[in-house]
């Protein structure tokens, strides 16, 4: 068992890591193999996905925003038994990145807490796990998040783009990740920028939540027949983060507010105007960009909204393509990066840097847990 570790952290050649993450949405966990040193893909492997029960989703919600307790404590059962149902049936792998899910984040205050224990899944697993990406980070001053633009600058390479592109993340919560891949590695000066550009899907599902009792609004349909409030628009638009510069990062409620900007509205309107905020807080954080990139990759589920696909292709002047368009999986890209962010901290390498988190200096988060006997 230590031996796995050892030669993951000490070798050099690829290994096969499996990555998992239990994302903002809530609503079940992703993992994914793959075959990497730290440095390059270098195979696609296994993928599985783990819906959370609603039950298990209600404790999830309920725990939002707890920094402990018994809330907490209920999430983090909730998150290591899914976790652990859904590893087990992969096979071959040498080391687990193990992302956990965030229950509250505040960089600036109280810290980063994801939940739950990467010894507890160690054990169940028989690998060593790293967890706890975010916590060095935020403790050398970054801001915890986002930590899948090392990954994103490796996809890039992976699929040979020559200039500077953008992968966007549309999660919960959206991350944009401006990369230029004629640099040599994501650590260097002018590689990568990154950040949270506002709340993605995390408003929307909560809305339709609300008033429909749905989880989300399906391929759009609800936002296909309404219409944009333009006032809630600008309203949203004024918050004083789209204007900040980067880096930057959200908790997944931050903008739960929002909901009350449409309130008044009808379903099929609110829907609209919630997922042109969405849309319109990418435009704005692609100001932002050092350069213009030659096209946005789209990752996360919010790619399989057709609404919101065509506001950021109207927004945006550039083509906008699910990542599947080159040859990615964008269901699984997350799950990949925590699996390649294992083996570049068991390796000693960086996972973030004053590009993407902000943090002073670069830093290898994580902790690396193994296999307990008994
Ligand atoms: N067919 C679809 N139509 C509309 N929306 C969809 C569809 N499929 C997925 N989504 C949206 O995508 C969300 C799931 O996205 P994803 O799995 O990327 O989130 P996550 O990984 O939990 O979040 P984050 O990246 O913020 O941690 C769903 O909750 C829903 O809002
Ligand atoms: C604190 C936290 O869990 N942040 C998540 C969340 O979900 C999307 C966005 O907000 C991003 O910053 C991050 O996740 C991705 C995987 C990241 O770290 O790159």
């Amino acid at each position: 068992m230590l031996k796995a570790v050892s030669k993951a952290g000490a070798g050099k050649g690829p290994v096969w890591a499996l990555g998992a993450m239990s994302g903002t949405s809530l609503d079940g966990v992703d993992a994914a193999m793959i075959l990497t040193d730290g440095e390059r893909i270098l195979d696609f492997g296994q993928s599985g996905y783990q819906p959370y029960t609603r039950a298990e989703r209600a404790t999830l919600a309920d725990a939002l925003g707890c920094w402990g307790g018994e809330a907490a404590e209920a999430a983090a059962d909730v998150v290591e038994a899914a976790h652990v149902t859904l590893l087990s049936r992969f096979a071959g792998a040498e080391i687990i990145g193990f992302h956990g899910q965030t229950l509250a984040h505040e960089p600036r205050g109280r810290g980063t807490l994801q939940v739950g224990d990467g010894q507890v899944i160690a054990n169940a697993l028989d690998l060593p796990v790293v967890w706890d990406f975010r916590s060095a980070d935020v403790r050398l001053g970054g801001e915890g998040a986002p930590l899948a633009p090392f990954y994103h600058f490796t996809c890039a390479r992976w699929i040979a783009e020559p200039g500077p592109v953008a992968f966007l993340n549309l999660g919960g919560v959206g991350n944009l990740t401006w990369v230029d891949p004629r640099k040599g590695r994501p650590e260097e000066d002018g590689a990568i920028l990154a950040f949270d550009t506002g709340p993605a899907n995390a408003p929307l599902n909560d809305f339709i939540g609300e008033r429909l009792g749905q989880d989300f609004d399906r391929d759009g349909a609800l936002a296909a027949r309404g219409r944009v409030e333009e006032g809630a628009l600008e309203l949203f638009l004024a918050e004083s983060y789209f204007a900040r510069m980067p880096p930057k990062s959200l908790d997944r409620n931050d903008f739960s507010e929002m909901i009350g900007l449409v309130r008044e509205l009808s379903d099929a309107d609110a829907a609209a105007t919630l997922t042109a905020m969405c849309a319109a807080a990418v435009a704005q954080g692609m100001e932002h960009c050092p350069e213009p990139p030659s096209r946005v990759l789209v990752t996360g589920g919010g790619r399989h909204n057709p609404v919101l696909m065509e506001m950021l292709r109207v927004s945006l002047d550039c083509p906008v393509l699910p990542v599947e368009d080159v040859g990615l999986d964008g269901d699984m890209l997350e799950a990949q990066a925590f699996a390649f962010l294992a083996v570049r901290v068991a390796r000693g390498m960086a996972t973030s840097g004053p590009a993407t988190t902000g943090v002073r200096a670069l830093v290898g988060g994580g902790t690396v847990s193994r296999p307990e006997d008994g």
